[in-house]
């Protein structure tokens, strides 16, 4: 009976019973019956399972069931066509047609029509809607509902319960599931590093987590947070100085130089970090840069640097408080370059040069060339462009087709007009005219013309090596601040600073080091610079003094005030190192530093033998020089002089008297300048022709600034050595240097006068400081503002000797050589019957040293020539003074040997 037959059967008899008996007999009676007619379906009938499992179907085909009949089916499998539990039927023919059944994975992934056949759940409960096709109690399920053809991971199951697909996505949390995630969008993301899985704040800390490596992908600044300097500029290629970089390393501890745009009343000078950059303020510039003449020159051959010097000049007209004009000149048609360029057509002029490049010929050669022969011709100032205001310079060119020289000539033009004495007031632009065109040069202009208007300091270049308050060498005498013998720095490394941090002399190690090794950088640079390095810790150099007087052309103002004759001068240092690093020195930043002698020592003869040769040597290179007059170079192989000064601290080498010594032995006589920082030397140094010692500065603060000492008690040191000068070295002849820095030493006329007081020097020689440029071998950290004139030098010095007067001390101004910016006050005492005595005697001071007999400074003194009198101006006889007139008549400037009288060399 099939169960369809059964059910309604079952309700016919059921419902009368019901109705008849009704209640709890009804109920007996449906039970009973219910298990007579469904036992099999409830409990399975094990005898239809043995008829199934005994089928005897004979049909190979079993369950195929389009290839058999509907009667054999009937036959088959107990007549229902399909084996127990959705299994082929269990005869023969079931078993081999199970095996032809394809896998269910190859059908879904192949979207075959042909579907494999589902297993059964007891029969019971399998709910197809539900689970799909395949019941969930036998290994089936197999078959799940079907879904677009998409091909997905395989999720896991929750247990059955509680997955919400919604939330959790396809699949189940309880397994290892979800792990397909909910799609998100498909933006391609940084994997972000994990902060240990918590508290790590996107907003706050950007994509990547705080405890890994991670916050690499920084949250992006606010505009308003950016640098904007850089930002604007960089996309403008403008070249910046170093001066406009922000937040340079701790390390370096580099200063800036800072000039306002003031008068010299209003001098800042800041000790504290305004931002990041300033550290202190040491000069200024005259006047406001609204009120220059604003020059602006251009060159063209096609006529873009004539448009943009046009534009320029538009631009700049819309400034608002600008004073004049600015005149639009061409450079190419000046009538006189030397106009503009040896002297400037006011007081107040500014220069804008807009210039393009050329790698042909072109106009700009002829002016450039011009800049640099006026740079190297001795006979002019050699820094006429120090009286502009300021310049700054535009180039243009073509970034792509000529890469490498890219605005080449307005590097070029720049470079000479800062080594000419200008000073830039505005970044050299380098515009490209095939990429960036007219609006960039707007933009350029734009921003000068605001920068104009602005009051705030102009940064331009760096301090090299400042910030004494927090160098340890400062706060710990103990420390060393050389650098042994600085092999192995980088060349381009600063010798006495690496990285910020100075190398300590290993305290363990016994070695002892040369000061300049010779294959340290240090030496190649000042070979490089002309020195000749005597021995690992000596260096001689000629002086431009001695090659001029070689040529007739000056002497040095050594010749004026005490008779020195250049052309036989050696420049000589025993020690290249040095306890401070004074802003003028020439050599500063390449020489080594240190508060002591901790180097392998030559010994003195070795010094002076192979000094006086490297001399010589340099001095047989000017035999073919123009204008070298042959008396003087024959007498220049006899060397008179020994100014031990050159660079570094002479009396740090131990055995510096003994040097001396061996100098006078030699009838060489000696000029020794000390730095006042080693008293202990100066107690015990031997007799001395002339014995300097360096007053940089008048109060410890200005000292301090202007020498950057490596000792911490600098100050306490140099007024020791003023009472020795007083005291035990009172019989020397001994002089007070004074070097005038604009900005820095000029202002403490009556501390000068203590000093004096507390020194009792002979002579008081006061000289402006000289600019030795700022090339890349010249790390001199002063600029041309800080130079003074002669009449400024004259003005200070006139000023000083009244206070010395008014103190009844007694000093005078005797001699000058206003060339070198330079005037000498001497003690009273060397104004004999009433004429001047300051130079020297030379036979006789070797006389008396033979002699053995104690002597003083009185006993060697020669009278002051006219020529070299204060107001005379000290140009030595015996050469020719070049003017720029002479020049422009057809003189070439070179000196006929013949016309020139006789030198007076000095005879020992
Ligand atoms: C023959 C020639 C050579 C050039 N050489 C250079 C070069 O060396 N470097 C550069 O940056 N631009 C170079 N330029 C591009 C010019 O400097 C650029 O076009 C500029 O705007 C020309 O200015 P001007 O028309 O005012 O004379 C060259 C252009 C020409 C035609
Ligand atoms: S004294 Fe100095 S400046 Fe003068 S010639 Fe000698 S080395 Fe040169």
């Amino acid at each position: 009976m099939d169960l369809q037959t059964k059910v309604y059967g079952s309700l016919a008899v059921v419902s009368p019973i019901f109705l008849y008996f009704g209640g709890r007999l009804s109920i007996l009676i449906v039970v009973w019956t219910s298990v007579v007619l469904f036992g099999s379906e409830l409990f399975g009938n094990k005898e239809d399972e043995k008829k199934t499992h005994a089928c005897k179907c004979s049909h190979k085909e079993g369950n195929e069931k389009d290839s058999i009949s509907e009667d054999t089916k009937k036959d088959c499998c107990g007549g229902k066509g399909t084996g127990v539990n959705g299994k082929p039927c269990c005869g023969q023919g079931g078993k081999e047609q199970s095996q032809q059944l394809p896998t269910f994975k190859k059908d879904i992934i192949n979207g075959e029509s042909e579907k494999p056949k589902t297993k059964c759940c007891g029969g019971k409960g399998h709910d197809e809607n539900k689970h799909g096709k395949v019941c969930c109690k036998g290994k089936g399920h197999s078959e799940p509902k079907p879904e677009p053809v998409v091909e997905k991971p395989k999720t896991k199951c929750c247990g059955g319960k509680g997955h919400d697909k919604e939330k959790h996505g396809e699949v189940c949390c309880k397994g290892k599931g979800h792990d397909e995630p909910k799609p998100e969008p498909v933006v391609e993301k940084p994997k972000t590093t994990c902060c240990g899985g918590k508290g790590h704040d996107e907003n706050k800390h950007g994509k990547v987590c705080c405890k890994g490596k991670g916050h690499g992908e920084k949250k992006v600044e606010p505009e308003s947070e950016r640098p904007k300097v850089g930002d604007e500029w960089d996309s403008m290629t403008v070249d910046f100085t170093e001066a406009f970089k922000p937040n340079r390393s701790k390390t370096t501890k580099k200063a800036v130089k800072v000039f306002t745009k003031k008068g010299m009343t209003e001098i800042k000078t800041k000790e504290t970090e305004t931002d990041g950059l300033i550290k202190s303020a040491f000069t200024v510039s005259n006047s406001e840069l609204l009120d220059s003449d604003i020059y602006i020159f251009y060159s063209s051959l096609q006529g873009s640097s004539q448009k943009a010097g046009q534009i320029v000049q538009e631009k700049l007209k819309e400034v608002s408080g600008l004073k004049k004009q600015p005149i639009l000149l061409n450079l190419d048609e000046l009538n006189d370059t030397d106009e503009y360029f040896v002297d400037v057509p006011s007081p107040n002029s500014l220069y804008i040069l807009v210039v393009p490049s050329y790698d042909v010929d072109c106009p700009l050669d002829y002016f450039i060339q011009t800049m640099e022969e006026n740079f190297n011709d001795h006979r002019l100032d050699k820094f006429p462009l120090r009286k502009l205001v300021g310049y700054t310079v535009l180039g243009l060119g073509d970034s792509e087709s000529w890469p490498d020289k890219f605005c080449y000539q307005a590097t070029k033009v720049d470079y000479w007009i800062s080594h000419l004495g200008g000073r830039r007031i505005f970044p050299l632009g380098k515009i490209c005219m095939k990429y960036d065109g007219n609006d960039k040069i707007a933009e350029w202009a734009t921003l000068l013309g605001e920068l104009l208007k602005d009051n705030e300091p102009i940064l331009y270049e760096y301090d090299e090596t400042v910030d004494n308050s927090d160098d340890d060498h400062n706060d710990n005498d103990d420390e060393d601040n050389g650098n042994g013998s600085d092999a192995g720095s980088d060349e381009n490394v600063d010798v006495e600073d690496v990285g910020g941090k100075e190398i300590k002399p290993n305290e363990n190690s016994l070695e002892i080091k040369q000061m300049i090794a010779k294959d340290s950088p240090t030496y190649k640079n000042l070979t490089k610079q002309g020195y000749r390095i005597v021995g690992s810790h000596s260096g001689v150099k000629i002086c431009r003094w001695t090659k001029n007087e070689l040529r007739g052309k000056g002497s040095c103002y050594k010749k004026s005030l005490f008779n020195i004759a250049s052309s036989r001068c050696m420049e000589l240092t025993p020690s290249l190192a040095c306890s401070s690093k004074c802003v003028f020195c020439w050599r500063h930043g390449t020489n080594p530093v240190s508060k002591n002698w901790r180097w392998e020592t030559d010994e003195p003869e070795y010094i002076l033998e192979n000094a006086l040769a490297a001399h010589y040597s340099m001095i047989k290179q000017m035999r073919g020089v123009p204008g070298v007059i042959a008396d003087r170079f024959i007498n220049a192989f006899k060397v008179a002089h020994c100014a031990l000064s050159l660079v570094g601290e002479p009396i740090l080498y131990p055995y510096i008297t003994r040097f001396i010594e061996l100098l006078h032995e030699k009838e060489i006589t000696s000029f020794l300048v000390c730095n006042a920082q080693h008293p202990e030397s100066l107690r015990t140094i031997g007799k001395v022709t002339q014995l300097y010692v360096s007053i940089d500065a008048s109060t410890k603060e200005e000292l301090k600034k202007v020498d950057r000492p490596l000792y911490k008690d600098f100050w306490e040191r140099m007024m020791e050595c003023l009472d020795i000068l007083r005291t035990v070295q009172s019989h020397q002849r001994t002089v007070f240097r004074l070097t005038l820095v604009k900005g820095f030493n000029m202002g403490q006329i009556s501390s000068y006068a203590d000093l004096v007081q507390r020194g009792e020097p002979c002579f008081i020689e006061v000289k402006g400081a000289t600019f030795s440029g700022s090339s890349k071998d010249n790390v001199n950290s002063l600029t041309m503002q800080n130079i003074p004139f002669i009449e400024e030098c004259k003005d200070f010095v006139e000023r000083f000797v009244a206070e010395l007067q008014r103190r009844g001390l007694p000093y005078e101004i005797s001699a000058e050589h206003a060339h070198s910016n330079c005037v000498l006050i001497a003690q009273k005492k060397f104004k004999i019957d009433g004429k001047w005595h300051t130079h020297i005697d030379f036979d006789k001071f070797f006389k008396l040293l033979e002699s053995g007999e104690n002597f003083t400074y009185m006993d060697y003194l020669k009278e002051t020539p006219e020529w070299a009198l204060y107001g005379n101006g000290g140009f030595a006889p015996g050469n020719v003074r070049v003017h720029r007139n002479e020049k422009k008549e057809g003189n070439d400037g070179r000196v006929n040997p013949e016309d020139l009288p006789e030198i007076p060399i000095a005879t020992n």
